[in-house]
Parts: C-alpha cells; sequence; structure tokens
C-alpha cells in the first residue's frame, strides 16, 4: 500500500486509535489494522475496535476490517518464570499417525473451547503438512511482527492462528528439516500470544524431533490424542501416549476420530475403522477418553470451505462442544488458569 494510501486510511480513525496504530494493510477489501493495546482493559480494547472498524466500514473499497491487538503485559498460567517470555496454557494435538484427523480436531476443539468463553489461540506445527490456514479460511494472510514477534492473524471464527503455511509458499514447508523447523516453530509458539488462555497446538504426526522439541522447550500443559478405532492407528496412538508420559505431559485423554459413518442416502449406520477401540484402549492405558467424532462428509466439506463445523449448530458441533467441555475440565485439574476462572 502507498505511503498516502496509508496516511488517508489512518487520518480516518479515530485519534486514539491512530496513536495506537503500529501496522495497516489493505488487501482485497481487506483492511488489517495491528494496534498498541497496552494498558488497556478488555472493555477499552473492544470499543477500540469497534471505533475502528464503525469508520473503516463506511469506505467504499473495504469489505472487511480485521484487528489485532497486541500489548506489553504478561500474561497466562505459565507466567512467573523470570526472563521466560509468558505463555498461555498449551494443549498438544498428537496423533502416532498421519491422516486421522488431527488437524480437523484441533480446529474444532479450538473453536468450541472459544465458544465455552475461554479466549483461544491455534498454533498449527505441521511443518509436513500444514492445514490450519486454510481449516480457518486464512491462507492468503501473512502475519506482521511487532516488536520482532509475530502477530496471530485473526479468523472468522473468534481463533487467531499461526501456521507453518502462513510463513512460507505452498509446498515449501515440506522441505523443512531439523533447526530450521524448530526456529520457524518456535516463532509460532513465541508470537504475541499473551491474550490467549490456551493455545491449541496441532503437532505434525507421529513421535519424531519437531514433538521433541515442542515437549522440551514449551511444556505443554496437556496433551489430546487422536486415533481413528482399527487397530494400526491404536498402536501408533500408544506411542504417542507413551511420548508425552515421557516428557512428563499430562495426558487429559483419547479421542476416537471417523467413528461411525451414518449414510446420507440411507441413514444406515456402519463402521468403516470399527468402533469403540479407542476407549477400550484408552482404559487398558489408564488415560481418559474424551468422546467419538463420526465420520461425516459434512465435517470434511465444511473443513476444506474453511469453516469449521464446530462453529455452527448440529449434532457435529454438540460432539466437540461436549468434547471441548471435557477438555476444559481436564485441563482445568491438571493446570488451573491463574485467577482461578477459565
Ligand atoms: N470426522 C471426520 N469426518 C469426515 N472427514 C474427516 C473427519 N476427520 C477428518 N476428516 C477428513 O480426513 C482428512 C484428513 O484429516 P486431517 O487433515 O485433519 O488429518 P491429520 O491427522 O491432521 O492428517 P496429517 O497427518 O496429514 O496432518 C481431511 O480431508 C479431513 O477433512
Amino acid at each position: 500500500m502507498a505511503t498516502d494510501e496509508f496516511e488517508a486510511l489512518r487520518a480516518l480513525l479515530p485519534a486514539d486509535a491512530a496513536q495506537r496504530l503500529s501496522s495497516l494493510r489493505l488487501v482485497d477489501g481487506v483492511a488489517t489494522l495491528v494496534l498498541d493495546a497496552s494498558g488497556l482493559d478488555a472493555r477499552q480494547r473492544v470499543a477500540l475496535e469497534t471505533g475502528v472498524t464503525k469508520v473503516l466500514e463506511r469506505e467504499g473499497d473495504i469489505n472487511e476490517v480485521r484487528v489485532a491487538m497486541t500489548a506489553d503485559r504478561e500474561g497466562g498460567a505459565q507466567a512467573g518464570d523470570p526472563g521466560k517470555l509468558a505463555m498461555p496454557r498449551i494443549i498438544a494435538v498428537g496423533s502416532g499417525k498421519g491422516g486421522v484427523g488431527k488437524s480437523t480436531l484441533s480446529v474444532n476443539l479450538a473453536v468450541a473451547l472459544a465458544r465455552l468463553g475461554l479466549k483461544v489461540g491455534l498454533v498449527d506445527a505441521d511443518i509436513y503438512g500444514p492445514s490450519q490456514a486454510r481449516l480457518l479460511g486464512t491462507e492468503d494472510e501473512k502475519p506482521v511482527a511487532h516488536d520482532k514477534r509475530l502477530v496471530p492473524i485473526a479468523s472468522r471464527w473468534g481463533v487467531p492462528v499461526l501456521s507453518m503455511a502462513h510463513l512460507t509458499k505452498a509446498g515449501q514447508a515440506l522441505a523443512w528439516r531439523g533447526p530450521m523447523a524448530a526456529g520457524a516453530l518456535t516463532q509460532l509458539l513465541e508470537a504475541h500470544w499473551e491474550d490467549a488462555d490456551v493455545l491449541v497446538v496441532d503437532l505434525p504426526p507421529g513421535t519424531g524431533d519437531v514433538q521433541l522439541t515442542i515437549l522440551h522447550k514449551f511444556k505443554p500443559a496437556g496433551a489430546v490424542i487422536v486415533s481413528t478405532p482399527q487397530d494400526l492407528a491404536l498402536i501408533d496412538a500408544t506411542r504417542a501416549v507413551e511420548l508425552f508420559a515421557k516428557g512428563k505431559v499430562p495426558v487429559l485423554g483419547l479421542v476416537e476420530n471417523m467413528s461411525g459413518y451414518i449414510c446420507p442416502h440411507c441413514g444406515e449406520e456402519s463402521d468403516p475403522f470399527g468402533c469403540g477401540g479407542a476407549e477400550a484402549e484408552a482404559d487398558r492405558l489408564g488415560i481418559a477418553f474424551l468422546g467419538r467424532i463420526p465420520l461425516d462428509i459434512a465435517i470434511r466439506k465444511q473443513s476444506d470451505a474453511g469453516v469449521p463445523v464446530a462453529a455452527g449448530q448440529g449434532a457435529q458441533a454438540d460432539a466437540f462442544a461436549a468434547l471441548a467441555a471435557r477438555v476444559r475440565d481436564s485441563l482445568e485439574a491438571v493446570a488451573p488458569a491463574s485467577g482461578g476462572a477459565a
């Protein structure tokens, strides 16, 4: 955006917002602003955002206004370690095996937790197949930096997100290995998450270096393991449980995804991958069973369209709401929110 265009838009802003403006971009009718909200309480932040949105939405060439707030305050339950960045509580979502629906589950869990009233952020740490940018409809966004740290990208669903896909060109992330990947992951996790109560982190599948880096460096408050009901997936899920146990990360429980299929034509229920295996395995491992998410074409279609089912109404949204409530309660048990409110 040209400087005069920037200044013209800036001049439209209420004076307090103009003073706090760190960056402003206008791309394809979407105005993205970053405001420094230091010293403001939640109500003042909302007032600031509303004021900005109102004036910019009146402009003919602006269809959407996205506002990100940054602030220099400490926050989160893991604050208090002097010299270390304050971090929200991290829920790591892992699976032993690829393709079991870990990313689908992570985004819907994040949205469902936000609907329960938590402030939730989502980090896509899946360097080999980042998908959260698409799942939240933010593929065309690039994060800006403030004070050398990335500012999470706002999504339509109230869950800000950062993904490896936001930092790379399509396909590039696949070639990332070792220190480069660890460096990029650190940037995503050490971004401006200070407003979040909880950070859902979508891990890559398996039990390799990236998972270990996150475990050791960022100490998740808890882990959710996703599996389909087949034996092979469950064997791998057991490995993921062991990885977290070794890293002393409490396992909040196991979720069975793609559990039971209801034919959209005849209504008959079938179990292409079996059913109930994860619950039995959770029982055997002595960990909680967090619930079942059915195999439903609506979940796949809505995911592809960047509209998480958990944001809507109906049986699938209810399934994710129930899952989120269990995850929230387990998290409270192992890592209560500071001040006791969640
Ligand atoms: N419950 C479900 N019902 C229907 N489709 C689903 C369900 N869960 C996941 N899918 C679909 O399965 C595919 C794989 O899901 P997803 O990408 O979430 O898996 P993943 O475990 O994160 O995979 P990867 O290991 O490759 O990152 C996607 O097309 C997704 O839309």
